[in-house]
């Protein structure tokens, strides 16, 4: 097994990093591009993983992909094949095999696709039928994943009917939504999104020139660093205030965790503010992918905390509420789930372990908000090259914290 040891002892901090670009964003620009039939090629696309099996799927002759761990590129591809004319097979690592796919798949089948399971009722692998779609009215159970809507949403103006969503439930990952909307009517087609409903009529998509942004996920790591730090100065390149990223909201909550964030040209200088709440309360229901980077932030600076919303941890690359209470144990801290779709931490503790390595279930985000733990302890990060998933360049900027 590959192990990545380390313990960050930094007398300064003063880094600018490059980070890498959207996967979110890069994946949908990848979509509507396709879509638009574009001649141009996308700017500053990511060379993450999760974007790579796109561009390989959308440029490939074959009729079969696998797409590895990449959940919006699972959902995102069923809803484009199912609309390209074609007999089609689509799969995914063993963990994609576990992730539920059946109400895109319903809601897909609804509205005039033809879409089996191949192994199992409710998950990948997929055989797909591609037909023209009628379109028309569904109704959807908005509180699973909103990549089944943000992948319904992107094929919608080419079905014969248009599509509306009426969204039931608590509907969860809102801006993601959000920036599917508002990236399909920079690509020139209409979207109303009001009321929990989604509204597209049948209009075509126009090719523009697409330069992807720097990815706001990523970043946390950063204001991670600089919080548990206390010190220095970070310059993130390629953030902008006005972001479709929902992840954005980190620069405002780490306020509460010690760290300023000032908006340059440039990107974003993260420096220290010496302000540290005592508890930290926050709904991640917006910001699903951010409660990693916030559970370790938090017990490594001692603070209590008590996250809601949380719920889609369960069903993302590993079960992250389980491997959050497993790791952090390893560091001495005992989390709780006080209900469910909550996490926190009450401040109780164990004993740490002495030779502490930390699993990452396969999951990139636990490798990167564990790192951070190093500028207090020596940790080893069991493979460690799981972060190609959304930052392949992670261990060469944290290597400069040791420089
Ligand atoms: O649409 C997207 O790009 C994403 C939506 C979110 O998933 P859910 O909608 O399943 O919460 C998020 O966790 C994922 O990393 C990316
Ligand atoms: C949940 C994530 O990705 P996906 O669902 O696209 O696999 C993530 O990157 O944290």
């Amino acid at each position: 097994m590959e192990l990545k040891k380390l313990h960050i002892t930094p007398n300064t901090i003063d880094l600018k990093i490059k980070l890498p670009a959207s996967k979110s964003i890069s994946n949908r620009a990848l979509i509507l591009n396709a879509l638009s039939y574009s001649p141009y090629d996308i700017q500053n696309l990511s060379d993450c993983d999760d974007t790579r099996v796109t561009i390989k799927a959308l440029d490939s002759n074959d009729r079969s992909f696998d797409i590895g761990a990449a959940g919006t590129a699972m959902r995102f591809l069923t809803a484009f094949l199912a609309k390209t004319v074609g007999e089609w097979v689509i799969t995914g690592s063993e963990r994609m095999k576990q992730r539920p796919i059946k109400l895109l798949v319903d809601a897909l089948n609804s509205l005039g696709a033809r879409i089996e399971y191949i192994e199992n009722e409710g998950y990948p692998p997929l055989r797909i039928l591609g037909s023209a779609l009628t379109g028309g009215e569904i109704r959807l159970n908005g509180g699973v994943s909103s990549q089944y809507i943000s992948a319904l949403m992107m094929i919608a103006p080419y079905m014969q009917n248009g599509l509306k969503i009426i969204l039931e439930g608590n509907v969860i990952s809102v801006p993601y939504i959000r920036m599917t909307m508002q990236m399909m009517k920079e690509f020139g087609v209409d979207v109303l999104f009001e009321n929990n409903t989604i509204d597209v009529k049948p209009q075509v998509y126009s090719p523009i020139q697409y330069k992807v942004e720097s990815d706001w996920s990523a970043a946390s790591y950063w204001f991670e660093v600089l919080s548990i730090a206390g010190k220095g100065r970070i310059m993130l390149e390629g953030l902008y205030q006005n972001s479709y990223q929902g992840d954005s909201k980190v620069a405002e909550l780490f306020e509460q965790l010690g760290v300023k964030a000032e908006y340059k040209p440039e990107g974003v200088l993260l420096t220290p503010n010496g302000n540290y709440v005592s508890k930290f309360e926050y709904d991640f229901v917006d910001q699903p992918d951010l409660a990693q980077t916030f559970a370790v932030t938090c017990c490594l600076k001692g603070i209590a905390f008590h996250f809601k919303g949380v719920q889609s941890l369960k069903i993302k690359e590993t079960n992250r509420i389980a491997a959050l209470i497993n790791e952090l144990a390893k560091l001495g801290f005992i989390l709780f789930e006080p209900a469910e779709g909550e996490l926190a931490w009450s401040g109780e503790r164990c004993k740490q372990e002495e030779d502490i390595r930390i699993a990452t279930y396969e999951d990139h985000r636990m490798a990167m908000a564990f790192a951070p733990a190093a500028l207090v302890m020596p940790v080893s990060i069991e493979e460690p090259q799981v972060v190609s998933k959304s930052y392949p360049s992670f261990w060469n900027d944290i290597e400069k914290l040791l420089a």
